[in-house]
């Protein structure tokens, strides 16, 4: 059935010479010139072809006069009471954007129905329909799990987000207070309702954690949680900046360290190594000698130090070497980094399968004071998923929602950045998705990271350059920054793989209130 324009939309202009198939110079009617805006979704009527229809957005609305042209003197510079608005011919011209053909049983498309690509020039002389409520449009559209987290900016059409191309990432970014948090809150409701599960990581403890309970999911702090052994080392050797045989002792050190804390607080076998024992035994008699002789109990980074000393002159360094590398960790390493892993009993395996379980667990990072810290947790919850599938060998269905991600997804983002960047680049296959916002892309974001986002939300950017970097991976169509500095809070353009259209598309965020 076709669509019934009369109903959903309202004629406002006709097609100019010059239409390609891409891009259609349009002339506005007189008396309907400001009901039309830059990002109208339009309609074209190609009287030619048969119950096929163009749909396209409206770019450019230029205004004319005949005679109050640049650069042309006029009466008004003179006289100006003599200008009368009686005598003014105002005209606007302006550009369609044509997205898709919509085939409505056309010949055209052998009497199929839906979307395609258009590969017609609208003749000059159709006309241009502007959509006023564009629902209809949903039904030519093939979407599976659909999803809407708002509307189209002006014909208020629930666009549908297709969630099979969650599995290529999403990225949200925009300037301070566009409302990306909110939109991400938004997405989570309706993800997990779709049966997806999510681990959400909170940097600064108030945009999600509190809206958990309405979410119906499960909060927990990150100062409980493991951080790998091995993470751990990475993050000790980053903030002690030592390099080669320095690097080893440290990194032993502290892989067997954070085993010993671990194994004595519950995690059992999992943290027993013969290698860390050879290591820890020698420790262990130093440590009853000390006893012996009456002094108090050593504090976790004095442990770690010892056996610091311990794994350095096993690697034959002199003794001026190792003064200095435990003077140098004592100095660069906070003192929590140490003392805090012994309240950590909760396991990374354990996050994703409460998650899996009961779909939403947000990570509260706001108790944990050092960003290496907080980047080694998100590092070791993302391991732990992928030991998962090593282990299962099937599609996990989880994704990992980082906001604040210029602290996790940077280029110098050690662990975090590493491990948000294997996702990007192969959890495709398993249904492990990331979705990342931040306020710029390339500076905020890896390009290993950014250049594999499927799907990407943005508002009012920050950085001048961004728009054009994601130009180079995401078809923007014609939206330019003059489009973007027009952009208030709660609007964002969706562009990429989810939106079926798959070009920009202006959208107003539903509201989401305060937790
Ligand atoms: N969808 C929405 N529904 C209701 N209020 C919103 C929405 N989006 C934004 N807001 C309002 O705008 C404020 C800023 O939104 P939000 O915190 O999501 O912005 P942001 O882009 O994440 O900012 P920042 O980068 O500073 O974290 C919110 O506190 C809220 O008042």
């Amino acid at each position: 059935m076709p669509i019934a324009l009369p109903r959903v939309a309202e004629e406002v202009g006709i097609v100019l010479s010059g239409a390609s198939a891409s891009m259609a110079p349009i002339a506005l009617r007189r008396d309907r010139e400001l009901r039309v805006l830059e990002e109208d979704l339009v309609l074209l009527v190609d009287p030619r072809l048969e119950n096929y229809y163009m749909l396209g957005v409206v770019r450019w609305i230029t205004r004319y006069e005949p005679f109050l042209r640049r650069n042309i003197h006029n009466i008004y510079v003179e006289h100006p009471d003599a200008l009368d608005t009686e005598v003014v011919m105002p005209f606007s011209n302006a550009y369609v954007e044509i997205y898709a053909g919509i085939c409505d049983g056309s010949p055209v498309c052998d009497g199929a129905r839906g979307l395609v690509n258009n590969v017609y020039a609208p003749t000059p002389g159709s006309k241009v329909f502007k959509l006023v409520d564009a629902k209809p449009l949903t039904d030519y559209l093939t979407v599976s799990r659909p999803i809407t987290i708002g509307v189209h900016r002006y014909s208020k059409w629930r666009l549908p987000l297709d969630t099979e191309w969650l599995n290529y990432h999403v990225g949200v970014f925009g300037a301070t207070g566009t409302g990306k948090s909110r939109l991400i809150l938004r997405m989570m409701k309706e993800l997990v309702e779709k049966g997806y599960s999510l681990i959400v990581f909170d940097h600064s403890g108030v945009d999600y954690a509190p809206f958990v309970s309405r979410l119906g999911g499960t909060v927990v702090r990150a100062s409980e949680i493991r951080i790998e052994p091995q993470i751990l080392a990475s993050i000790i050797s980053r903030l002690t900046g030592v390099q080669s045989q320095q690097r080893d002792a440290v990194e032993i050190a502290a892989m067997c360290y954070a085993m010993s804390v671990y194994s004595s607080n519950g995690g059992g076998e999992r943290y027993k190594s013969e290698e860390c024992n050879e290591i820890l035994g020698h420790r262990t008699r130093q440590q009853g000698l000390a006893r012996y002789t009456g002094e108090k109990q050593p504090s976790a980074r004095d442990e770690f130090l010892e056996l610091l000393k311990t794994v350095a002159t096993r690697l034959n360094m002199r003794p001026a070497s190792i003064l200095k590398l435990r003077l140098l960790t004592r100095l660069s390493v906070p003192e929590h980094v140490f003392e805090g892993l012994k309240a950590r009993r909760l396991e990374p395996l354990d996050v994703v399968d409460t998650a899996l379980r009961e779909r939403l667990v947000v990570v509260d990072m706001s108790d944990e004071q050092d960003i290496e810290v907080k980047r080694g947790i998100l590092a070791s919850i993302a391991n732990a998923a992928w030991e998962k599938i090593g282990r299962e060998r099937s599609p996990l269905g989880l994704g990992l929602v980082v906001d604040e991600a210029q602290n996790y997804a940077c280029e110098y983002c050690g662990e975090a950045g590493r491990a948000l960047e294997t996702i990007a680049r192969e959890g495709r296959k398993w249904k492990y998705f990331i979705i990342v916002a931040s306020q710029r892309i390339a500076r905020d974001i890896r390009p290993g990271v950014r250049s594999n986002l499927g799907t990407v939300f943005f508002s009012k950017l920050q950085s001048t350059g961004d728009l054009q970097e994601l130009a180079g991976y995401l078809d923007l169509g014609r939206v330019t920054e003059a489009s973007l500095a027009m952009l208030g809070r709660r609007e964002f353009y969706v562009a990429g793989l989810m939106n079926p259209l798959r070009r920009p598309l202006l959208m107003y965020i539903d509201s989401v209130d305060g937790g």
